[in-house]
């Protein structure tokens, strides 16, 4: 007879003569060999018999089977013996070969059975007419129990069809399927050594993982490996209660490039069925492509610095940023989709104009800002109705202080702005405007909502003395025109500093997350009148923020009693009110080493500054920037330095700044002079301040003024007055001189050499 099978896709012949093969192969009569080398001998044969019986066409299924059951009543008496543990430990070993009831090709099987360990041959025949009564009873009935588990006919009969259904006959053993010679098993099957109706069956009805019989008594050697297989789920179909799972019924899923298992709904995977229980089964992995799949943007906005007239300072920082953007480089952040389009309101977007006359601009004011929006919206939104509406009031009244550049606090900031006649028609048009656009908080890409501790800070809010409120919002929240980066002179690389530490970071924190400390916290230092404050109100504008300046002179002068409560109101005010600028000026006046009593007004203030700072410092949620100026930086306590992320030195005009701020000044006045002659003011203006430079420019306007015969100066119209000429600047340098010593200019240079971060 001739039979046929097929075995992963080997046709396999089977004739009569096959049952010769063993005979021929085997000298099992032989006499010759110790016992010893016997059982080694067979051993050696029946593993190379069965762990590749399923791809040797040599063998019959008749004649496999016959051996089977010779050498299994043979010898099983050997494998049974009290050295039987570690056979099977062999690919029991683990979990998965318990389930599997197979050891990996690739691992060696271990031959714990030698010679050493064999039990004595003079056994065997006891044992075979024991085991004659029947493989099972053979058995020590623990591991009759594991190996039938769910499969109660295993057991019985090893040649019973019903033994098809175990998880290591289908292809172990051929004589197993004597019923079934020429099976050819389901398209389906891909491997593996379950059958073919495996993968239809409920999972309930799954056979025992646990080995047969035939493994228990070791007699068996797990078959091997199946190849690869194309899905880890063998028979995993969609009959069964994975409904989320679209695999087609009783066939693997092809590779695709979504990954197995991957359930595009988002459904978690569902309890495997083909797990022990419990175990979830694997979690897809995410599809390579996803079509319609759309980066989600941060909802953020693009932010365009105004340009910077020196790209030379351009840090390595910010070529890294551009490095790592793709594509739109018209944009500061090219590597950003963005879904918001640019906003007007932004001082930020306001890129430089120079085509508005100089009549028209005026520190920064932008003609082109919208005005529908400026009503101010207090960022504080979980106060109580009442303190809102204490709150908007006061907001309210603080929109309309007096103008900008005569406004003087009550706490001794000096009204270094006291050039209200270069303020132009504009501005005076647009004051309130203005006012309004720099109280309203810029809702940039990366600025939150105050939504930071709220409520604690609502709770403060509470309790703290209205009357601190009232003076924080009336005396230090300062409201005036915007500042744009042109409206400074020079310090090209302190402004490109800034822009790129201090105000990115806050307008894009997602884009500097990963950073540790951001620099919120910075202190300029440098001769007076340099232009500290300005950078100050500019930062402000630049972040929408609202600016509150503490003079540290006119705290320590007229506010000492309360100062450590002004300090206090005006940081939570500010939490209040973010995104938030505190300047304090003279800041040596606080942090000073000479202050050493402990519990004096100004060791308090110092406690309750470092306090709030500390905090500001080490809350990510917080949008408040604390920028703190000095003309006495060597008068700050040492250990306090550290308080200031960025030190930076705020130096005198250069030769092209002063040029700026002189053409700036008198282009709100009448004037005649050659470039001779502004060249020579520039040269004789070496070693000003930005302030000096302002005093003088003032004092030369006034000079058309003093050569008016003495009338009604009232009745004079400004075009009745000649223009400015050089010899009024002449006249100026006799009154105005420069107010910085050489000897200070050097000690900022070396105090910068030591301490100072941008030069
Ligand atoms: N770089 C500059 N560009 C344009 N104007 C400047 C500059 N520096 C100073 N000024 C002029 O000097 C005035 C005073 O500047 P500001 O108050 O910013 O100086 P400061 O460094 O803060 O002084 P202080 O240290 O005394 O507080 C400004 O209003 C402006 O008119």
């Amino acid at each position: 007879m001739i039979s046929s099978t097929s075995v992963y896709g080997l046709k396999m012949q089977w004739t009569p003569e096959h049952a010769q093969w063993p005979e021929q192969h085997f000298d099992i009569t032989s006499t010759t060999r110790s016992p010893a080398h016997k059982v080694e001998a067979y051993r050696g044969h029946l593993q190379r018999t069965y762990q590749y019986a399923w791809a040797n066409d040599d063998i019959s299924a008749l004649t496999a089977s016959n051996l089977l059951k010779k050498y299994a009543e043979k010898y099983s008496g050997i494998l049974e013996g009290p050295v039987d543990r570690p056979v099977l430990s062999n690919y029991s070993d683990t979990p998965s070969g318990l389930v599997n009831g197979r050891k990996n090709e690739s691992e060696p099987w271990q031959p714990s059975l030698n010679s050493e360990a064999v039990y004595p041959m003079n056994c065997v025949p006891d044992v075979i007419t024991a085991s004659k009564a029947g493989v099972s009873s053979a058995l020590p009935p623990a591991d009759v129990s594991a190996s039938i588990g769910s499969s109660p006919g295993v057991a019985s009969n090893l040649t019973e069809p019903s033994y098809s259904s175990s998880t290591c006959g289908s292809h172990t053993v051929p004589s197993l399927h004597a019923g079934l010679p020429s099976q050819e098993y389901a398209p389906g099957y891909n491997g593996s050594y379950l059958h073919s109706t495996y993968s239809s069956q409920p999972a309930p009805a799954l056979p025992s993982p646990h080995p047969s019989p035939l493994h228990s008594s070791g007699l068996l050697q797990p078959p091997p490996p199946p190849p690869p297989p194309p899905a880890l789920v063998p028979g995993y179909n969609g009959t069964s209660n994975l409904s989320s799972y679209s695999y087609p019924s009783a066939s693997y899923p092809p590779q695709t490039a979504v990954g197995s298992g991957y359930s595009p709904g988002g459904a978690p995977p569902p309890p495997s069925a083909y797990l022990p229980s419990g175990i979830p089964a694997p979690t897809p992995l995410p599809p390579t492509t996803v079509p319609g799949y759309t980066y989600q943007g941060h909802g953020l906005t693009p932010i365009a610095p105004s340009a910077l007239t020196n790209s030379s300072a351009s840090s390595l920082k910010r070529k890294a940023f551009y490095m790592a953007g793709q594509g739109d480089m018209d944009s500061s952040y090219g590597n950003y989709s963005y879904g918001q389009q640019r906003s007007t309101q932004s001082p930020m977007y306001r890129m430089p104009d120079n085509s508005i006359s100089n009549t028209n601009r005026g520190n920064g004011f932008d003609r082109s800002a919208e005005t529908s929006s400026l009503a101010f919206k207090p960022t504080k939104q979980l106060m109580s109705s009442e303190q809102q509406r204490k709150f908007s009031s006061q907001s309210s009244r603080a929109l309309t202080p007096p103008s900008y550049s005569t406004a003087k606090n009550s706490l001794g900031s000096r009204s270094s702005e006291s050039f209200g006649k270069y303020t132009s028609p504009v501005m005076s048009e647009h004051g309130d405007e203005h006012r309004q656009l720099l109280s309203h908080p810029m809702q940039g890409p990366g600025l939150r909502a105050a939504t930071s501790s709220n409520h604690s800070v609502d709770e403060q809010l509470k309790n703290t003395d209205t009357h601190l409120i009232d003076l924080v919002t009336n005396e230090i929240i300062t409201q005036g025109p915007p500042v744009d980066w042109n409206d400074i002179a020079g310090l090209d690389l302190v402004k490109a500093v800034i822009k790129e530490e201090v105000l990115w970071p806050v307008l894009r924190s997602d884009a500097f997350s990963g950073l540790t400390a951001l620099p919120r916290s910075i202190l300029l230092f440098g001769p007076r009148g340099t232009g500290k404050t300005l950078l100050g109100r500019c930062i402000a504008s630049q972040l929408g923020a609202t600016f509150f300046k503490i003079a540290g002179s006119g705290l320590v002068a007229k506010w000492l009693g309360e100062a450590e409560k002004i300090i206090h109101a005006s940081f939570l005010v500010a939490r209040c009110r973010q995104p938030s600028v505190i300047f304090v000026s003279d800041i040596d006046m606080l942090l000073s080493s000479q202050v050493n009593e402990e519990h004096s007004p100004v060791s308090r203030m110092r406690t309750e500054f470092l306090m709030q700072l500390d905090t500001v410092l080490t809350s990510a949620e917080d949008q408040i920037v604390v920028i703190c100026a000095t003309s006495k930086p060597e008068e700050i306590d040492e250990s306090l330095r550290r308080y200031f992320m960025k030190r930076l030195l705020i130096p005198l005009p250069d030769s092209t700044a002063r040029h700026q701020i002189i053409v700036q000044l008198l282009s709100q006045h009448n004037y005649c002079l050659n470039d001779k002659e502004f060249a020579l003011l520039v040269q004789r203006t070496e070693g000003f301040s930005g302030l000096d430079v302002a005093h003088l420019c003032q004092e030369a306007v006034v000079g058309p003024l003093h050569a008016m015969p003495a009338t009604d100066l009232s009745a004079i119209m400004p075009s009745q007055l000649r223009p400015v000429t050089y010899q009024d600047f002449e006249n100026a340098f006799c009154k105005i001189q420069p107010s910085i010593s050489q000897k200070e200019l050097d000690m900022y240079v070396e105090w910068n050499k030591m301490f100072g971060c941008s030069q």
